[in-house]
């Protein structure tokens, strides 16, 4: 197994201000939109952005939700290990809101076919869209793609993305694993 790293910490820094521009440009004060993490690992991201937003753009009404999309995964019932499930965390109304799912990868697009059903228990947006800091091209089984990319980049099967955050992972960085 090798390493290589993709984006390191100035350049992840530099993509997420990035995004978070793109997202003031579109949403301007957020009064009518909700960033909504895929839970586990978009959590991370969609927390950073939400820093990003409230503490250097001054945007103060933010609302943040978590969602666990475990129960409504297509491949649910077929593994032979249990799940494990996470927090889902949405505390206000996604009914007639703009909302913007957050992940960390965007691979096969299935997490995110989960995500959108799994979110109609909460209520039907008025749209949703997709930010992802990574966007493995030519990887997708579904019709999905992202509206806010930090970094496309083509992976193929042996390799894997692995993100990394410092509050998680003690750094943060981008790498693709290849495995032998
Ligand atoms: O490469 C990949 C694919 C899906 N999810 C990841 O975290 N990495």
């Amino acid at each position: 197994m090798s390493q290589k790293v993709l984006l390191n910490t100035k350049e992840v820094n530099i993509i997420l201000h990035r995004l978070a521009c793109q997202l003031i440009e579109k949403h301007l004060d957020f009064s009518n939109t909700i960033l909504i993490g895929i839970q586990p690992r978009g959590a991370f991201l969609a927390k950073r952005l939400t820093e990003i937003l409230k503490e250097e753009y001054q945007i103060s009404d933010l609302k943040l939700g978590l969602l666990d999309i475990t129960f409504f995964r297509d491949d649910f019932r077929r593994s032979e290990k249990p799940f494990e499930a996470n927090q889902t965390q949405i505390d206000f109304l996604v009914e007639d809101k703009n909302v913007v799912f957050i992940d960390d990868v965007l691979y096969t697009g299935r997490s995110i076919r989960a995500a959108l059903t799994a979110i109609q228990s909460f209520g039907r947006p008025k749209s949703i869209e997709l930010l992802t800091l990574i966007d493995r091209r030519f990887s997708r089984d579904l019709p999905i793609q992202p509206d806010y990319r930090g970094r496309q980049v083509d992976a193929i099967n042996n390799e894997k993305v692995l993100v990394k955050w410092k509050e998680n992972d003690g750094e943060d960085a981008v790498y693709i694993e290849v495995k032998s």
